[in-house]
């Protein structure tokens, strides 16, 4: 028996093993969104050729989902203005998904020139986040997001929705869980195959992403749902196992911890890729994911950008431990 598929010993974690699993080890889906979510925040903007080797080394390390570029305004997000060269550019390794962040028609009328299979649609969940990021009304986003769904289908793609905020929001503070089933609904009739649920600015705790579960699974099934954390206040890792125990298989992170959002100030990066898979290691579950390859491309980018890394795997691991199964030791606490 390898170390990524034993049982481990702690009783939180062997009970969530117990309960999502029918099988032999858990499967957790990773959709990575460093490339996007994570680098459009960044002041300096990043070359194109950045972009596609820091995409190339996430696919490389066995990651089979990474978002990799907006076709936002330009005027909004510099960062992301070159998604026309990325997707062009790109090198499609077999069995990746490489989908991208869509604002409107506009958006989807260029990213459609560029050999695209999945759009991502982002209404927000309160009024006040919905202005600032994307100027208008949470029910004028949810209408034009319904043309991109609508052409996007009838074109044979895949659609993939978000809700931004579904906690907290940085204008109108606590959301009600009830307002974020409905956008969830809402998404899910318009035919999107999954919806990812936003702390966009990282306030949730395990409580409050309870709470959140209890009520969007009355409109959604768990394989319908997607967990994206933050970590603002390091609580993304417990949140996503309070989110686990509710049976979601498909969780959204950033290569080195990597993001924010310009209209969210405060709010820092996702939870970090190593981390996540880290956990998973620790949780017996096979991801198929080469760590030490992703921290190799965590490395990459937080060089290139200048700054440490904020995923707390990487930082830990250092260069003591080469191997895929030296750190899959350390996690299951099998050493
Ligand atoms: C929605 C808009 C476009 C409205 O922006 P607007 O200014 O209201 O748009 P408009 O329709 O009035 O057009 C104004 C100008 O923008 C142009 N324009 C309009 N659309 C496009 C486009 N797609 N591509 C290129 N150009 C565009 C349009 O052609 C026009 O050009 P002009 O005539 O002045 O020369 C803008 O607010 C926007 O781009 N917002 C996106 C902001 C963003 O990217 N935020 C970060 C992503 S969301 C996020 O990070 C949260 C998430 C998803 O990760 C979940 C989580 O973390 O929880």
């Amino acid at each position: 028996m390898s170390h990524l598929t034993k049982p481990i010993k702690f009783r939180v974690a062997k009970s969530l093993y117990q309960r999502c699993l029918s099988t032999a080890a858990p499967q957790v889906r990773i959709y990575e969104v460093g490339p996007r979510d994570g680098l459009q925040n960044e002041a300096k903007f990043v070359p194109t050729e950045v972009k596609i080797e820091l995409i190339n080394k996430i696919a490389a390390a066995g990651i089979k989902n990474i978002e990799s570029a907006s076709f936002v305004s330009p005027k909004w997000v510099k960062q992301m203005s070159d998604g026309v060269e990325v997707m062009k550019n790109l090198p499609r390794a077999p069995g990746v998904n490489y989908p991208v962040l869509i604002p409107n028609l506009k958006g989807y009328d260029t990213a459609k020139q560029c050999n695209i299979e999945e759009v991502a649609i982002f209404p927000a969940g309160s009024e006040g986040f919905s202005q600032k990021n994307l100027n208008c009304s949470v029910e004028e986003g949810l209408r034009r997001f319904k043309l991109v769904a609508d052409q996007a289908i009838k074109d044979g793609l895949r659609v993939r929705g978000y809700v931004s905020c579904v906690v907290g929001c940085p204008y109108d503070g606590p959301i009600r869980p009830k307002g974020i089933a409905k956008i969830t609904e809402q998404l899910l009739e318009m035919g999107c195959y999954e919806i990812s649920l936003g702390d966009t600015i990282g306030v949730g705790t395990a409580g409050s992403v309870r709470r959140l579960m209890r009520e969007v699974l009355t409109v959604a099934k768990p394989d319908q749902l997607a967990l994206h954390f933050h970590d603002t206040y390091g609580q993304a890792l417990s949140n996503l196992l309070a989110g686990l125990e509710f049976g979601i298989k498909t969780v959204d992170s950033s290569i080195s911890g990597l993001g924010g959002c310009p209209y969210a100030h405060g709010a820092s990066g996702n939870l970090a890729t190593e981390d996540l898979v880290y956990f998973l290691y620790g949780l017996g579950a096979n991801t198929d994911v080469d760590l030490v390859k992703l921290i190799e491309a965590g490395r990459y980018i937080s060089n290139y950008l200048g700054k440490p890394t904020d995923s707390k795997v990487n930082r830990a691991i250092g260069d003591r431990f080469k191997t895929h199964n030296d750190i899959a030791k350390i996690a299951s606490c099998d050493i």
